[in-house]
């Protein structure tokens, strides 16, 4: 197994962060601009989320689609016998995997999975076609989701779970369970089957370090860090497009519920200025 809890010495750190060349170093430098935007939007919205079960479970929903597009195209490259295989499994480890996670956590919202199994929303849609249609082309390509999406759990995840551990009101009650237990079953999304997270994150980033050194030409390494800021890009157009899908239904409601009763708001108004009228005659 390769994620253990053991020690890891200063030496097996890799890659350092003064390394210029090493593939992830260049990725977080192309994308630090895009992260700290995502990373402010983040803060927002989770907060929202915070407070709204219903904004929580679409975001947990986004990211369970795009997480099993990526885990998909990444079990269907491994199967394949080809020089990006090997690199793709030197990195892979069982424990980092997501889309059973999150669809557990979805279970405990929606109840149904029906409810969560398509993407509805447009820009989610094109996100998991792109992702499985390019890394079909070009396998090498998810390494840029290899580091971006599972490492952003390491860091920023870590600050969402801490979060969402002091906010047990949100989470639905379920028969027979503490309101603890449920959100312990509901948050799976964050928490990694291993001893050490961190040792975990340590033996990763490692491994794709030596996976990625010499294996991929100049040009590969350009279209992974390209592919890394459209990756940070995509997500922040998805979170934003949740916004703007619940903004359109609570329009679509209102809207509703004038046309349906402001029948009955016309006529209190008008007894109103009845009455106000027959007063000024009194
Ligand atoms: C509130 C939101 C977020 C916060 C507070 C946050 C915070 C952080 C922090 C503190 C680090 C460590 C920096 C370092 O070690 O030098 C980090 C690294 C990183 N984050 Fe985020 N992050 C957030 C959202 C995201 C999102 C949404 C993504 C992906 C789309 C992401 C991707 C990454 C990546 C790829 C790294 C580099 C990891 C590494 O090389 O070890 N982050 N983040």
């Amino acid at each position: 197994m390769k994620a253990s809890s053991a020690r890891i010495t200063q030496s097996e750190v890799l890659p350092l962060k003064s390394d210029l060349g090493a593939l992830a170093n260049r990725i977080n430098k192309r994308t630090q601009t895009a992260h700290n935007s995502i990373n402010k939007l983040m803060v927002l919205k989770f907060s929202l989320a915070l407070r709204d079960a219903k904004i929580y479970r679409q975001g947990i929903q986004m990211y369970y689609h795009v997480f099993k597009s990526i885990e998909k195209s990444l079990q269907r490259e491994m199967a394949r016998d080809t020089q990006y295989a090997e690199i793709l499994k030197a990195i892979y480890r069982p424990a980092i995997l997501r889309t059973e996670r999150l669809h557990q956590d979805l279970m405990f919202f929606y109840g149904d999975e029906k409810k969560f199994a398509t993407p509805i929303l447009e820009k989610q849609i094109e996100f998991c076609e792109h992702i499985e249609k390019v890394t079909q082309e070009k396998p090498y390509l998810l390494l840029a989701y290899m580091h971006v999406l599972y490492l952003a759990l390491f860091a920023g995840g870590k600050i969402f779970s801490s979060k969402l551990a002091q906010t047990l009101g949100m989470f639905p009650h379920v028969e027979g369970k503490t309101a603890e237990e449920v959100m312990l079953g509901a948050t799976t999304f964050f928490k990694f089957d291993v001893e050490d997270d961190e040792s975990l994150r340590i033996e990763y980033k490692r491994d794709y370090e030596l996976a990625t050194r010499n294996s991929l030409t100049e040009h590969e390494k350009q279209e992974i860090i390209e592919e890394s800021q459209y990756v940070f890009v995509t997500n922040s157009e998805c979170v934003k497009e949740i916004e703007t899908h619940n903004l359109k239904r609570l329009q679509g409601k209102l809207a509703y519920q004038v046309a349906t009763k402001g029948y009955y708001v016309m006529w209190v108004l008008a007894v109103l200025c009845m009455m106000y009228y027959v007063r000024s005659f009194i």
